[in-house]
């Protein structure tokens, strides 16, 4: 029986800022359903790989695949309407719209969530839905960035270090939606810092050393391997 191929497939990708070279030959994939985190220290070139990915840092070379199609060539908007969404680290709401609004002002497209699923799967926020993006606190600020991507019917979200600056309590609630979005059957990249949260949540991890991946370490093998992964994050 042959596999079948990832949902995404990233190779030999190399990136690049004006004469910086950042990315060196990253070879990575996610499969359908999948969540795959990306961890390693500050400036090891996470970020980078998941705007490379969505081509939203034009300077690049290899070969990225989703759902069999290259797309290295296509401009991100494009990408995103293959079914691929990018919530970045500053996390792309709307402050002085709505919450409602927000959920509102990303277009439909055929397959995507519309309000009442949003609602029902995540019901603060239709509590919070009058409330203007900039009074909401960190985490539902996340929350919201998060899921109002899902009106596009994304199948894979990049995610960029969504537990970011929120308090402990939250960043379990920011997991439980990951989790929840995994069974409505979407993949996530994740990329973290936080390791107890990308071993929670993560199927697969990437190690970032340098703007390369060093290691790959499934799930089954975290437990033993902790220190180490937690060596690679410590500065
Ligand atoms: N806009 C930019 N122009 C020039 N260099 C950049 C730019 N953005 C990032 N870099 C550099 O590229 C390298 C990789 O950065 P990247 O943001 O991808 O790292 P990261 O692993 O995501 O870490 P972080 O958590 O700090 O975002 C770093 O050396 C960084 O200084």
């Amino acid at each position: 029986m042959t596999s079948p191929s990832p949902l995404l497939e990233v190779r030999d990708l190399n990136a690049y800022y004006g004469q910086s070279h950042v990315l060196h030959g990253i070879n990575l994939h996610v499969n359908a359903g999948e969540v795959v985190s990306l961890i390693g220290r500050n400036g090891a070139g996470k970020s980078t790989t998941l705007k490379s990915i969505m081509g939203v840092l034009r300077s690049r070379t290899g070969s990225v695949k989703f759902n069999g199609q290259d797309i290295l060539k296509l401009p991100s908007n494009r990408i995103a309407s293959l079914g691929m969404a990018w919530v970045p680290e500053e996390r792309a709401i709307l402050s002085t719209l709505s919450v409602k609004e927000n959920l509102e002002l990303p277009p439909a497209r055929a397959g995507g969530w519309n309000l009442e699923r949003v609602y029902e799967a995540f019901p603060i926020l239709k509590t919070r839905g009058h409330h203007a993006g900039s009074k909401l606190s960190g985490g539902e600020q996340q929350m919201l960035a998060m899921v109002r991507v899902l009106r596009s019917g994304p199948k894979l979200l990049l995610l960029d270090e969504p537990s970011e600056g929120l308090a402990p309590v939250i960043v379990q609630n920011i997991g439980q939606i990951i989790a929840e979005l995994q069974k409505e059957g979407l993949a996530v990249l994740l990329v973290e810092q936080n390791l107890k949260f990308a071993t929670r949540l993560a199927d697969r991890h990437y190690v970032y050393v340098d703007g390369e991946i060093v290691e790959e370490v499934p799930r089954s093998e975290v437990a033993a391997r902790h220190d180490d992964l937690q060596r690679y994050l410590s500065v």
